[in-house]
């Protein structure tokens, strides 16, 4: 039987509808990956609302869970970490020391580092030393680094002024440890309006999908995190980083579809679940 990946998800969770965990767990669970969940906050709902309810899990916390599961001997079979919203860069640092300390267990353990610094529209923001810690100490010891275009400005400190420059300015985040980057939306003068495009680097190759656009009154929540959850865990199971990368990007569009048709706000995870597990759709990746 092949084994079964155990992947550590450290990421906000929402009682109600889904962002962070909320929205990454189900589905690596149904596409066959041993979540471990720990939830960074718990909130009521996900902060696009505007208002929510809950709390934010101390920064200690989370050295001390990991430690629980090594003391039970459980740490070696951790296969991965994705972490996501740090609520201040202490709370990372307590990531990073897990991450580490996870890697020392299990030398092949992969961290996927999706640098979350929120989106100006959305309303959700960064402190500036969040920023700061993403690319000065997450980037080395993460594996993959997954920014949309924003955080990719952010890290550049410019906008792209092309396809070519989005290479360029993903090409540069390579040098500061990651094996590949994975950008989860493009955005640059000339592109194709009709078409949602990613684009993964690493340092021999680069890959481009298109997908068609999706118009929604209110944009989803949680797409990241979905995307970041189901890029490593399909590494994890095996697939190879293209094969990953055009998987994530056909299942999550199953997912916005799903949502489309009921006219949700909320991500229609359970509705698309057997179409996460194997879209229907494929976007093949384009070699640059
Ligand atoms: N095919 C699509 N058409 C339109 N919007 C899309 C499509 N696929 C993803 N999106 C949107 O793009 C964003 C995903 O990219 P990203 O910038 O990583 O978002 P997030 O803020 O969720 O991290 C989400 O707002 C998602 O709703
Ligand atoms: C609690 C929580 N977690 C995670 C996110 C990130 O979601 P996304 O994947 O859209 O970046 C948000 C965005 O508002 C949020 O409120
Ligand atoms: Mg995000």
């Amino acid at each position: 039987m092949p084994h079964t990946p155990n992947l550590l998800s450290i990421q906000s969770h929402v009682v109600f509808g889904h962002a962070g965990n909320g929205a990454a767990v189900f589905p690596l669970q149904r596409i066959g990956v041993n979540v471990w969940p720990l939830n960074t906050v718990q909130f009521s709902n996900h902060t696009q609302y505007g208002q929510w309810a809950g709390e934010v899990l101390p920064p200690e916390q989370i050295p001390a869970l990991i430690e629980g599961i090594a003391a039970i001997g459980e740490l070696g079979r951790c296969d991965g970490v994705v972490s996501g919203y740090l609520g201040s860069a202490a709370q990372g640092r307590a990531i990073l020391a897990g991450v580490a300390r996870i890697k020392a267990a299990n030398p092949r353990a992969l961290y996927l580092c999706d640098p979350v610094m929120g989106h100006p529209e959305k309303g959700c923001i960064v402190a500036p030393e969040v920023g700061e810690f993403l690319l000065e100490e997450a980037a080395a010891l993460a594996d993959f680094l997954c920014p949309n275009q924003l955080e990719l400005d952010s890290f550049a400190g410019r906008r792209p002024t092309s396809l070519a420059d989005c290479v360029e300015m993903a090409e540069a985040l390579l040098v500061r440890g990651p094996r590949a980057v994975l950008v989860k939306h493009l955005s640059y003068p000339g592109k194709d309006e009709d078409c949602f495009e990613m684009l993964l680097v690493t340092a021999g190759e680069r890959w481009l999908i298109r997908r068609p656009y999706l118009a929604f009154p209110r944009q989803p929540v949680g797409v990241g995190d979905l995307t970041s959850g189901l890029f490593l865990g399909r590494v994890l199971l095996g697939d190879d980083l293209r094969a990953a990368f055009e998987f994530t990007s056909a299942a999550v569009h199953e997912v916005l579809l799903e949502t489309q048709a009921c006219a949700s706000y909320e991500l229609q995870l359970v509705r698309a679940q057997d179409r996460i597990a194997h879209p229907r759709l494929k976007f093949a990746a384009e070699r640059l």
